[in-house]
C-alpha cells in the first residue's frame, strides 16, 4: 500500500520543483509576436533566438531550484546544464505547442517554424516528437519533474560524480512513477511510455547539432548565452 502512496515528504519535494517550474512560463510575448504578424524566415529566426535566450535563463533558475542541485559539484552542475539545454528545450516547446491553444494558433506557429530557415529533414523528428508528447497529455507535475528528471541525467558527457547525480534523480523518478500511477490509473504503462519519450528526446541532440552547422552555413547570428550553451561559433 505505502508503495503507491506519496509520502508528506515526496509532495513537498514535489511542491518545491512544481512551484519554481510554475513560476518560470515560457515568455508567451515570443509566442504572441509569432503569432502576430507574418514575419520574413530572418525575424522568424531571430524571434526563435530570443526565445531560446530567454528559455535558457529560464532554465538554469528552474535547476537551482531542485533539491541537491546546488550541492553538486560545480562543474558538474555546469556539465549537466550543458548536457541537457537541448533537450530541455525540445521538451519545452513540445509541452507548449500540445496545450491546448486557441484553434487554428497552433498550426499558425507551425507554419512559422516551417518558415524560419530550418531546412525541412529536422522539421519532420521535431513535430514528430511534439505530436508523441501531446498524445501523453501530461499534467503540470508530470511536465516539471520530467524536466527535472533529464537535467539529472547521470551520463552526460563531463560529469565526473555519476553517483552523487544519480543520488538526486532516483527519488525524482519514484515521485513521478507514483504521480504516473495517480493521474493514469487506466494506463499502467504510462510511466514507461513517459521514460520512453526521453529516448525519442535525445535523438533530437544528434538533430540540433546538424541545424547549428547549416545555420552556421547562412551565417544566423546567436546570441552570446546560445553560443555558449549550443557550443557554437
Ligand atoms: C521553449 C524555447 O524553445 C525554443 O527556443 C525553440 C522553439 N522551437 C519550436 O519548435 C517552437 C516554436 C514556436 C513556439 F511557439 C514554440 F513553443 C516552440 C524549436 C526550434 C524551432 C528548434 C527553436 C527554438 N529556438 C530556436 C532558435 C533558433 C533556431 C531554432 C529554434
Amino acid at each position: 500500500k505505502e508503495k503507491a502512496e506519496i509520502t508528506k515528504e515526496q509532495q513537498a519535494f514535489m511542491k518545491v520543483i512544481v512551484d519554481s517550474y510554475n513560476r518560470h512560463q515560457i515568455p508567451q510575448d515570443v509566442t504572441k509576436k509569432l503569432l502576430q504578424e507574418q514575419y520574413s524566415a530572418e525575424e522568424n529566426f531571430i524571434l526563435l533566438t530570443e526565445m531560446a535566450t530567454s528559455q535558457v535563463q529560464v532554465l538554469v533558475e528552474f535547476t537551482k531550484n531542485i533539491p541537491g542541485f546546488l550541492s553538486l559539484d560545480h562543474e558538474d552542475q555546469i556539465a549537466l546544464l550543458k548536457g541537457s539545454a537541448v533537450e530541455a528545450m525540445f521538451l519545452r516547446s513540445a509541452q507548449v505547442l500540445s496545450t491546448k491553444m486557441p484553434n487554428g494558433h497552433t498550426e499558425v506557429l507551425e507554419e512559422r517554424i516551417r518558415n524560419s530557415g530550418i531546412s525541412e529533414e529536422f522539421m519532420t523528428p521535431m513535430f514528430n516528437f511534439y505530436k508523441s508528447i501531446g498524445k501523453l497529455h501530461m499534467v503540470q507535475e508530470e511536465q516539471a519533474l520530467l524536466t527535472a528528471v533529464t537535467i539529472l541525467t547521470p551520463d552526460r558527457p563531463f560529469v565526473k560524480d555519476h553517483p552523487a547525480v544519480e543520488r538526486l534523480q532516483e527519488p525524482m523518478l519514484e515521485v513521478l512513477r507514483k504521480l504516473c500511477a495517480l493521474h493514469h490509473p487506466r494506463e499502467p504503462q504510462y510511466f514507461a511510455r513517459l521514460l520512453g519519450r526521453l529516448t525519442e528526446l535525445r535523438t533530437l541532440n544528434h538533430y540540433h547539432t546538424e541545424m547549428l552547422t547549416s545555420w552556421r552555413m547562412n551565417d544566423q547570428k546567436f546570441t552570446p548565452l546560445l553560443c555558449e550553451i549550443w557550443d557554437v561559433q
